[in-house]
């Protein structure tokens, strides 16, 4: 358990402009003791107000929820930035470069993530398979005529999964599958060692297609980089099986949404499920909205008491190890 320390004694404690929604307001009440502990809270409201006293005071930038512009024009105001501290282990949003380029560090929350997000990729895994979103529509409908309609589902039990994309959240989802007895494939840029493949009984696919072709369901657990930007199209989704489900909870881009509507729509695969989106949220009139075989969820990977609270410890960690000169726990450096 984190345990919080003042890095600079009695002295001023160091300023961290808190960027999320609603600013400080929108920080859980807990996470703001934490905080608070540590820091001189600035919200970017009082920053735009009185830039000139808080400008050379903010040391951090604490990102804790959504994903933020952190542009050139904020990085010459903050003079004496030192650390960018994302909560999540995705940081497409953040121009690593450029920040790079200011002297300043990012870090992110790996450790705080991994489970709760492996939990949703089960839970859309199997609310797909079984319908559940359409079983509960038409268990709360008053129309008491669709109770006869056709609305079977899947199984999952001993059904194949494969993975793309096996790093601490796709290791496990694994793990978990792995109690549903499920055989899993797996695909990534590097192989993973051996006793940890036996552990999970996962087999190690070097070609994605193969793993395309031959699981049931498909779950997306990459980063997304340039290599991963649309990395399942038309042609990857033309190569999985007709009854086989997409599950996405990396990053929307990684997918092409206009094959995937495509791909729903006539039934090239059976069914979606995603947390993750482009645009987040979609526009209520796009065309993923108006189909039957799809789940969307609102970027809930994270999304749970504990992982937040998780998430705002293991940010206070690293930013206070950079602002002391220590080893800094996840640091994200520019590729
Ligand atoms: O950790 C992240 O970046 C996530 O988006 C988890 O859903």
């Amino acid at each position: 358990m984190y345990q919080p320390h003042s890095v600079m004694g009695d002295q001023e404690l160091p300023g961290v402009l808190i960027l999320g929604v609603g600013g400080v307001e929108g920080v859980l009440e807990n996470h703001v003791g934490l905080l608070k502990k540590n820091f001189h809270l600035i919200t970017m409201k009082e920053f735009l107000e009185n830039k000139k006293e808080l400008s050379e005071k903010i040391k951090s930038i604490f990102i804790f929820e959504r994903r933020p512009t952190i542009d050139r024009g904020l990085l010459e105001s903050l003079p004496n930035l030192k650390v960018i501290a994302n909560s999540g282990v995705g940081v497409d949003h953040l121009d690593l470069k450029l920040i790079s380029t200011f002297g300043v560090k990012v870090t992110s929350t790996p450790q705080a993530v991994s489970d709760s997000t492996a939990d949703t990729g089960m839970a859309l895994m199997l609310a797909s398979a079984r319908r559940l979103v359409e079983g509960c529509q038409i268990a709360v409908s008053p129309d008491t005529e669709r109770f006869a309609v056709d609305w079977l589902g899947v199984e999952v039990t001993g059904a194949t999964l494969g993975i793309i994309g096996m790093g601490r959240i796709g290791y496990k989802v694994a793990k978990r599958a792995k109690a549903f007895d499920m055989k899993i494939l797996y695909h990534n840029r590097k192989r993973r060692k051996e006793e940890e493949e036996q552990a999970v009984g996962a087999i190690y696919c070097k070609k994605m297609e193969d793993l395309l072709q031959q699981s049931d369901f498909v779950m997306l657990v990459v980063n997304l980089t340039p290599q991963t930007h649309r990395l399942i199209g038309k042609r990857e989704l033309e190569l999985m099986k007709p009854t086989a489900t997409l599950i996405n909870i990396s990053r929307g881009a990684v997918v092409d949404q206009d094959a995937l509507v495509e791909a729903l729509q006539n039934k090239v695969i059976r069914a979606a499920a995603l947390d993750v989106t482009y645009p987040e949220p979609l526009p209520r009139n796009h065309s993923l909205l108006k189909l039957k075989n799809i789940i969307i969820t609102p970027h809930i990977g994270t999304a749970t008491v504990q992982a937040t609270c998780m998430m705002t410890e293991e940010a206070i960690t690293n930013m206070l190890a950079v602002l002391n000169g220590l080893p800094i726990p996840s640091e994200v450096c520019p590729k």
